[in-house]
């Protein structure tokens, strides 16, 4: 994969999210301009590869955008998707460097205290416009960003 130039969302955006102090941003641009790129690229940049607890958190709006979005290389991931909670109570603490997954799910874990925030960096909410489109979504957001921000002031969203 040879990238020689940024795409200009990219540009604009990965100073942004790449140079402390890190700032929270919105970056909306067309399919397959490079947005992925630039909050995985976040992401990655951000993991303490010695720390073996959740650092990143991806909401995305579907099953498919988690399953793609899941394949990172050398950090330990997890994906959150609706099958996965049913048995919650019994369930591990979640202990994987980058969690991706959608927002029922992420939601569930979070109060059922197996998904910890203490250490979050990073939160990404990919195809906002989306998920906020989408009616009832838009409490449990701002629920759960409350929630995180109060254990972890200093995040990047
Ligand atoms: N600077 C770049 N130069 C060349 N190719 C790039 C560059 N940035 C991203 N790509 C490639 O372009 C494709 C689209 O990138 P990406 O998935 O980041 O876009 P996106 O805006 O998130 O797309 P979508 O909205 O469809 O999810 C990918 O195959 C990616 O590898």
């Amino acid at each position: 994969m040879k990238f020689e130039v940024p795409s200009k969302i990219q540009a604009i955006s990965l100073p942004l999210i790449l140079t402390p102090p890190y700032k929270s941003l919105i970056a909306h641009a067309h399919n397959g301009s490079g947005k992925t790129t630039c909050f995985v690229l976040g992401i990655l940049s951000r993991i303490d590869m010695n720390l073996h607890a959740p650092q990143a958190l991806c909401i995305c709006p579907t099953r498919e955008l988690v399953i793609q979005m899941g394949k990172f290389t050398g950090v330990t991931t997890e994906l959150g998707l609706p099958d996965n909670y049913k048995r919650i109570d019994k369930r591990a603490p979640i202990s994987a460097q980058v969690i991706i997954g959608t927002p029922g799910t992420i939601k569930v874990w979070i109060e059922a205290k197996k998904l910890g925030t203490y250490n979050l960096k990073i939160l990404v909410f990919d195809e906002a416009d989306h998920m906020l489109a989408q009616g009832g979504f838009r409490a449990d957001f701002v629920r759960m960003m409350k929630a995180i921000v109060k254990q972890t002031s200093e995040i990047q969203v």
